[in-house]
C-alpha cells in the first residue's frame, strides 16, 4: 500500500456486473471496489472476462445487468461525468497515425480541455525521456516508447481512475520497471488504478489487491500476500507447486485449473 493515507470512499464501484454476447454470458455478476491510493489487479486465464469487464467500466459496452460508478457517477446515467474521471490507456494503433507525438498530445490535451503550451508538452515528453522523438509519428516509436506516450495521454487530465489493459506486455525489464514506477506514482497521489495482467510477477510487484476471475466469475479477492498465505495448504495449489515454495502463480493455477483455455 502507499504511504499516503488511503481515502476509504471507493473511486470505482462495480456492482453485480453482467456482460452477455447474445446467449453467452462472459461476465457473471461480479462486484468489487477500487479505492483511492490502490492498485487493483484483475487476473484471469484467457477468455475469463477481463476485457469485457473493462469495456463495460469504460462505457464502451452496455452491461446486461448491474451497475458501475466512477467517483459516484453512474456510467449509464452520467457517462460524461464518469468518463471525465477516468483515464484509459489506448493501444498505439488507436492514435492518429499521420500526426507527430507532439501533435497527438496537443490534440488530446484539447479534447480533455487541459490546454498545454508547446513548452509544457515538451516538458512532459522530456519527463518520459522522449525529447529526441518529439517530431516522430507513433509508428516510428518502439513498443516501450509507445506505451510511455499512451500512459502520458491517458493521465493528461489527471483522472481519479486509471484503467490499464495489459500495459506491459512485450516490454523489456527496463521499460516495464519504468511503467510500474509511473503507475505507483499515480497511486501514491491518491488515485485508483485498475490493471489487467497475465504476469503474476507484475501482480505481486505492484498490486495492492487482486481479483481472480474465471469463466466470468470472481473466485478470490485479496492482497497477493494473503492469497498465498490462505492457500499454503490448499491441495489443488500444492499439486502445482514447482519450486517447493508456494507462489502467486501456483495459487492462480491451483484455483483456476491447469487446462488451457480456448
Ligand atoms: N464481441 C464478442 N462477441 C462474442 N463473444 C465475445 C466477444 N468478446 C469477447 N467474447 C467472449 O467473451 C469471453 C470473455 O472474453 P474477454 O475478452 O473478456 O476475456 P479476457 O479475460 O480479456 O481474455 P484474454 O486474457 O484472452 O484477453 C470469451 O469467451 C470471448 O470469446
Amino acid at each position: 500500500m502507499s504511504n499516503l493515507p488511503t481515502r476509504r470512499e471507493p473511486i470505482l464501484e462495480v456492482d453485480h456486473l453482467n456482460v452477455r454476447y447474445g446467449n453467452f454470458t462472459a461476465v457473471r455478476s461480479i462486484s468489487f471496489e477500487v479505492f483511492g491510493g490502490e492498485i487493483f489487479g484483475l487476473l484471469g486465464p484467457n477468455g475469463a472476462g477481463k476485457t469485457s469487464s473493462l469495456s463495460a467500466i469504460e462505457g464502451l459496452l452496455k452491461p446486461s445487468a448491474g451497475a458501475i460508478s466512477v467517483c459516484g457517477f453512474d456510467i449509464a446515467s452520467k457517462p460524461l461525468h464518469a468518463r471525465a474521471n477516468m483515464g484509459v490507456q489506448l493501444q498505439a494503433t488507436s492514435f492518429q497515425q499521420e500526426l507527430t507525438i507532439t501533435e497527438i498530445i496537443r490534440l488530446y490535451s484539447r479534447i480533455y480541455d487541459v490546454n498545454l503550451t508547446d513548452a509544457e508538452i515538451h516538458e512532459r515528453l522530456a519527463a518520459i525521456n522522449l525529447t529526441d522523438s518529439i517530431n516522430k509519428k507513433i509508428a516510428q516509436l518502439s513498443g516501450g516508447q509507445q506505451q510511455r506516450v499512451s500512459l502520458l495521454i491517458s493521465t493528461i487530465h489527471d483522472p481519479q481512475l486509471m484503467l490499464l489493459d495489459e500495459p506491459t506486455t512485450g516490454l523489456d525489464p527496463q521499460s516495464r520497471r519504468y511503467l510500474w514506477d509511473r503507475i505507483e506514482q499515480f497511486r501514491d497521489k491518491g488515485h485508483a488504478v485498475l490493471i489487467t495482467t497475465h504476469s503474476m510477477e507484475e501482480a505481486e510487484a505492484i498490486c495492492d489487491r487482486i481479483a481472480i476471475i474465471d469463466h466470468g466469475s470472481i473466485i478470490a479477492i485479496d492482497s497477493p500476500a494473503a492469497l498465498i498465505e490462505n492457500n499454503l495448504t490448499n491441495p489443488a495449489v500444492l499439486e502445482v507447486v514447482r519450486k517447493g515454495k508456494v507462489t502467486l502463480e501456483d495459487v492462480f493455477i491451483g484455483l483456476t485449473g491447469t487446462a488451457i483455455r480456448s
